[in-house]
């Protein structure tokens, strides 16, 4: 283990073996946030019929040319077509119907004018709504005076307006969140054939963790890494099954492993990976060569993160990354690995947090260790001008379990190999964080 890693030979290394997952047809609230595996196409275009974007009177223009609010146009009003309704209805020479918003515009009406623009058939002044049918059902019927005129196709939202039958809705590769979820609703799919979200089986090792509720006895800490890290996979596109802490026990480790494959696409586990005497994970994973594959421990030149496991277990060849147990470490280790990982594995660009360059702000220099890529935890300020470029400044220590501090950030800094030290102004690289 004298190997030292550098943070993207690792994560080369992890990706390498990843293919993303068959994908299945899913209905279509369960499909959100999953990647589209082929292009849709409208099957019949939207909104399928001419139809009215106002409650009012479909009207022939003619017949309303040039008529004001002192000389109306009086027209007979024939009926009532509301949304979904299908009254055979034609409107002829001097008639009107009174139509609802999103109601097939009637043969023979050309436009619509809005009830506020006429009397709403009361014999009265302008009308700020039209009678309820159920308050007045012979609101339907007699005359409508209109006040203003409206030219061919006003207030109608023609046919194919939206999107026409035969074209791409959505493309193959568009991840559905809620606005693709809904014109697929819209153009009739139940259903899409999408890459399915990954099962991440979360694991924490370690005899003195104690589930968050329970009372800490001598010794004791509540653990928090199952908890944060089933929730980065949830905030990564994942479906998370967090598996309490297993104790420091190598035979007990193996079982839990071999017993959560048949659920997982990923396996994670936090702690047990350094050079302890009780390095649960390594002890219980590491060097099982043969058909089940096998785990390697490796260092990384980073900071937190430097020790981590990688490999492709069971008969599905499912990848398991050992993170370090320190609660930072494990975070950032998800953040820069297991993520991606869950992204390959939906079909996404791995890479999914892009770094922005932002000036250090604070009175105090950054220390970095020589050699190593180090990832402090950062409050960023966007710039005040869209082509600014904003500010970050440190929050808490480098020590790996100031989870206080971590939960006040909402970006990692990254001080490269080569740099020893930050000064305030200088501009460093940022990773946002959700
Ligand atoms: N002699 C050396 N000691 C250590 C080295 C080293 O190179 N030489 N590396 C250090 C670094 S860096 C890290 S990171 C840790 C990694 O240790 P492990 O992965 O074996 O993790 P543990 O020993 O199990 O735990 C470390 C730390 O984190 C706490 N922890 C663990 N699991 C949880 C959890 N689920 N929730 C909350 N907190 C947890 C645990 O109690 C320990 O305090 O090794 C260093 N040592
Ligand atoms: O590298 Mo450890 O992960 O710093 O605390």
């Amino acid at each position: 283990m004298s190997e030292i890693w550098s943070v993207d030979e690792h994560l080369a290394d992890v990706l390498r073996g990843i293919r993303p997952l068959e994908p299945i047809e899913l209905n279509l609230l369960d499909a959100q946030g999953c990647v589209l595996l082929d292009d849709v196409v409208v099957p019949a275009s939207l909104p399928p019929f001419d139809n009215s974007s106002m409650d009012g009177y479909a009207v022939r223009p003619v017949d309303v040319e040039g008529c004001t609010e002192q000389y109306p146009a009086v027209l007979t009003v024939l009926g009532d077509i509301a949304a979904g309704s299908d009254e055979p209805l034609t409107v002829g020479p001097g008639q009107a119907a009174r139509i609802m918003t999103g109601a097939a515009l009637p043969p023979g009406a050309e436009a619509v004018v809005p009830v506020e623009w006429t009397d709403g058939g009361t014999g009265g002044g302008p009308a700020d709504s039209m009678t309820a049918h159920s308050a007045d059902p012979a609101a339907a019927s007699g005359e409508v005076r209109v006040h203003r005129s409206v030219t061919p196709g006003q207030y109608v939202r023609p046919r194919g307006s939206d999107v026409q039958a035969g074209t791409v809705a959505l493309k193959a590769g568009t991840v559905l969140g809620p606005p693709q979820i809904g014109l697929l609703a819209a153009i009739g799919r139940a259903s899409v054939t999408v890459r399915p979200r990954p099962r991440v089986v979360v694991l924490s090792t370690g005899s003195e963790l104690v589930p968050p509720g329970r009372e800490l006895g001598p010794g004791q800490i509540h653990d928090s890494n199952s908890y944060v890290l089933a929730a980065a996979a949830r905030a990564a596109g994942a479906e998370a099954y967090r598996v309490g802490a297993v104790t420091d026990d190598a035979d007990v480790l193996r079982a839990t492993v071999e017993d959560q494959l048949i659920r997982a696409d990923v396996l994670v586990t936090s702690g047990g990976v350094s050079v302890g005497a009780y390095d649960v994970v390594k002890e219980a994973l590491g060097g099982i060569e043969g058909p089940d594959g096998s785990v390697s421990f490796r260092r990384l030149a980073m900071q937190p993160g430097k020790p981590q496991g990688f490999g492709l277990i069971g008969a599905d060849r499912t990848p398991l990354l050992a993170l370090p147990g320190n609660p930072v470490s494990s975070y950032v280790s998800f953040e820069l690995f297991v993520r991606p990982v869950v992204r390959a594995l939906m079909g996404l660009e791995p890479a999914s947090r892009t770094p922005v360059r932002a000036r250090l702000a604070g009175e105090e220099p950054l220390r970095s260790p020589a050699g190593k890529r180090q990832f402090l935890r950062g409050a960023y300020e966007p710039p005040e001008r869209g082509d600014g470029v904003g500010t970050v400044r440190a929050v808490g220590g480098a020590g790996s379990h100031l989870i206080a501090a971590l939960a006040q950030a909402d970006a990692l800094l990254v001080v490269p190999e080569d740099a020893e030290q930050v000064a305030p102004g200088d501009s460093v690289d940022v990773l946002l964080l959700d």
